[in-house]
């Protein structure tokens, strides 16, 4: 709290950790004013990869895309401060903390509460993607949770490594005339443009964490591969103890996203349209708490709890039939 900026503390009251990140920490904090929760996550500039371009210029591109995005299942921040040496950032609480202790904790994630996060990660990403920005780096981490309940709306967080698409000097060659432009110009271009497929095979390990409870890539695999030559060949195991209760739609998905060659992996487009997600009442349930009518009378609010909780429970009593 030392070296605060004096606005800010002037602004918010902080007081204790509630998540402690690998670059900076999240605090508790009280905005003065309205006497409102919000998280504050303190980063320090000197965490910035300074890989491309200069640290400073990555943590003003996280900052700008952090500021531009506006969906319900991306973290959405509030105010933001910085001193020479750390950033401010003042996000809306997310007291259900991060998926990745969800999962520790339940140890494997009920199949229809997984399809649930899964679907609003899906429209976050699809919402990235159509704004020209890669997250490249979904893991469990970094999808925070609004509240102590399965059903709860999910937020993807942490930009640090995202990348925004320009146009590229290639599309504008595609555009003019292609009289003297050589073959492998136009092969080559197939395979460019792929780069968002990392966000889909993400998703895809983290709906397998979140489905069984331990990585389909990891160190001490019955294979004998180093991670890496696991992930390159697409080699990992669907454990039957784990495995056994958990419909074949929901391995398919999984299935399709875990494909090494991006151009065959499943996009996000269509991981949406895949059977499994074909779900009326999770799909009602998600819209119902990502887009909460903003009703001033209890009633209408009761009975769209009424409505989450009977949706919730056909679900579960649809996905034990299943
Ligand atoms: N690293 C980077 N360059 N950008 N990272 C970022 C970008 C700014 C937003 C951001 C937010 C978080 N995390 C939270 O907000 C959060 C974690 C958490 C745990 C328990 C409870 C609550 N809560 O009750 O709120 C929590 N909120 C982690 C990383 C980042």
């Amino acid at each position: 709290q030392s070296n605060l900026p004096k606005e800010f503390s002037e602004k918010y009251l902080i007081t204790k950790k509630i998540g402690a990140g690998v670059c900076g920490e999240v605090k508790l904090a009280f905005e003065r004013a309205t006497c409102k929760k919000v998280a504050v996550k303190t980063i320090n500039k000197k965490d910035f990869p300074a890989s491309l371009g200069t640290a400073t210029q990555n943590a003003e591109r996280e900052i700008q895309i952090l500021q531009k995005i506006d969906h319900p299942c991306l973290i959405k921040t509030e105010d933001f401060f910085q001193t020479d040496d750390s950033y401010y950032i003042v996000l809306e609480l997310m007291e259900g903390g991060e998926l990745f202790d969800r999962v520790k904790s339940k140890n494997q994630i009920e199949e229809s509460i997984a399809k649930l996060y899964f679907y609003q990660m899906l429209k976050a990403v699809e919402y990235l993607h159509n704004n020209g920005i890669i997250h490249r780096d979904l893991k469990p981490e970094n999808v925070l949770l609004s509240s102590q309940d399965d059903v709860c709306v999910i937020k993807i967080t942490d930009f640090n490594q995202s990348k925004i698409l320009e146009e590229s000097a290639l599309m504008r060659t595609l555009c003019g005339t292609p009289t003297y432009l050589a073959p492998e110009v136009f092969t080559d271009a197939v395979t460019v443009g792929y780069s968002r497929a990392v966000d889909a095979w993400s998703l895809g390990v983290v709906l397998f964490v979140c489905l069984a409870g331990y990585p389909p890539f990891h160190p001490n695999a019955q294979t004998g591969l180093s991670v890496r030559d696991q992930i390159t060949q697409g080699i990992y195991t669907f454990i039957p103890s784990k495995w056994d209760g958990i419909s074949d739609d929901a391995k398919d998905v999984v299935k399709r996203l875990l494909v090494v060659d991006p151009n065959a992996r499943l996009t996000i487009e269509e991981a949406l349209h895949h059977p499994w997600l074909m779900d009326e009442a999770m799909k009602e349930t998600a819209e119902c708490i990502m887009y909460p009518k903003d009703s001033g009378d209890a009633t209408a609010a009761d009975a769209t709890a009424d409505s989450v909780d009977a949706t919730v429970a056909s679900t579960t009593k649809r996905s034990r039939e299943n």
